[in-house]
């Protein structure tokens, strides 16, 4: 199913090629951003990160460091493969060390000797202390006794790697990559609360797309907050990307502009990144939905993903993020930011069981190599390791 990519010529870097007739007919000027750092080697991730739908016979070659996921879409060259794997591992090493937190409490659950209730009201507490939230506690529970019943597992060590599968297969549906490719531009709005770390991901995805070759267009549809703009256009030079940015004015009317200079440049990726508000800020959320409805004007197609950061360390508050930007925007997938040092690492399945939106990357950092593609059993092997 992942195998399919899509044919794509190699094109020089738009930032230095986009003809000038192209340039003239896009609203607002486009900002070439000059030659910057690499922040890492490469991308620790590579192909992994998204899916490409056309042309597998066309593809590019993979990139030496492309982690392996079940979200991969092409079989590494033979020689990459220990590095891939290699990148795979140590990311499991930083989200074992990031998701410790939540995983130690549910842990110690099974330090005894015996199986019986007490064990389990032990769990539900503390699957309930990690924000797991009460039905998908409930699941949890009502699937491992079944699991233990089955197994006729006897130990409590052993109980937890049934948690583990449980926890896994919970967690599945949120597992799907990010498509890139079926359109051109593929339009990606993004949104958030403030500080949920919609730019940094922002950033961190150019940098993944960038480093393989996909053209991007950042929109800084954030209007109001100057450092929100300058932040977004550190990440544009870094990468060598085009940004769309004005001071002041409507954020829609600065999407609708990336969104057009994005088709007649014949961008790969145009990326939205909107202002940071609460779900209770009303008039903000139909700000948002004026977003999307005049990106759809400047490309009917659009956007093709909403988008949703949300910072893990919020707990059951992320999922009432995920409710009310959802009712407002549909959205697409989610990035979950933030897991690094949460006690609430639990929130991923009251998402799964409540409002199950893919979850297409995970973040324990700040760093570029902090933020992966989502695997659910990665996810549930490392919290519960
Ligand atoms: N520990 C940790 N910090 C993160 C992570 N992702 C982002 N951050 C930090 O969170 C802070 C806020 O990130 P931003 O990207 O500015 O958040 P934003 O949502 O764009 O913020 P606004 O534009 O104000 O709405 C920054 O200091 C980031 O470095 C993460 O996974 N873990």
């Amino acid at each position: 199913m992942f195998s399919f990519f899509k044919k794509k010529p190699d094109l020089p870097n738009a930032a230095e090629t986009a003809p000038a007739a192209e340039a003239a007919q896009a609203p607002v000027p486009a900002t070439p951003a000059g030659p910057g750092p690499q922040d890492t080697p490469a991308a620790a991730a590579g192909t992994s990160w998204w899916r490409k739908p056309f042309g597998a016979k066309d593809a590019k070659p993979e990139p030496a460091t492309s982690s392996v996921t079940q979200n991969f879409v092409a079989a590494p060259e033979p020689t990459a493969k220990p590095e891939t794997e290699n990148a795979r591992q140590s990311w499991m090493e930083r989200l074992k060390a990031g998701l410790r937190k939540t995983g130690s409490s549910i842990a110690t659950v099974f330090t005894g000797t015996q199986i019986n209730d007490a064990l389990y009201e032990e769990l539900e507490d503390a699957l309930l202390m990690a924000d797991t939230g009460v039905k998908a506690t409930q699941h949890l529970l009502n699937d491992l006794k079944r699991r233990v019943k089955e197994t006729k597992t006897t130990e409590p060590a052993a109980v937890k790697a049934l948690l583990a599968d449980a926890l896994a297969d919970l967690l599945l549906p949120l597992e799907k990559p990010l498509t890139i490719g079926e359109h051109v531009p593929t339009v990606i709005m993004v949104a958030g609360v403030n500080g949920a770390g919609k730019t940094t991901s922002i950033g961190k995805l150019t940098k993944h797309l960038a480093d393989e070759g996909q053209t991007v267009l950042l929109a800084a549809a954030d209007t109001f907050r100057a450092a929100a703009r300058e932040q977004l256009g550190v990440w544009a030079n870094r990468n060598t990307v085009e940004i769309i940015s004005q001071e002041g004015g409507d954020p829609a009317a600065v999407s609708f502009d990336a969104v057009s200079a994005g088709k007649a440049r014949k961008k790969d990726v145009v990326l939205v990144d909107t202002a940071g508000r609460l779900p209770t800020q009303l008039h903000l959320m139909e700000e948002l939905k004026k977003i999307k409805r005049v990106v759809a004007k400047a490309e009917g197609s659009a956007p093709h993903e909403v988008l949703l950061v949300i910072d893990g360390n919020t707990g059951q508050n992320a999922l009432a993020q995920v409710r009310a930007f959802d009712d407002a925007l549909q959205l697409t997938g989610l990035i979950v930011t933030k897991l690094d040092g949460t006690a609430k690492g639990g929130v991923l399945a009251a998402i799964a069981q409540e409002r199950p939106i893919p979850v297409y990357f995970i973040g324990v950092g700040e760093k570029i190599e902090d933020l992966e593609t989502f695997s659910a059993r990665e996810f549930a092997q490392a919290l519960l390791s």
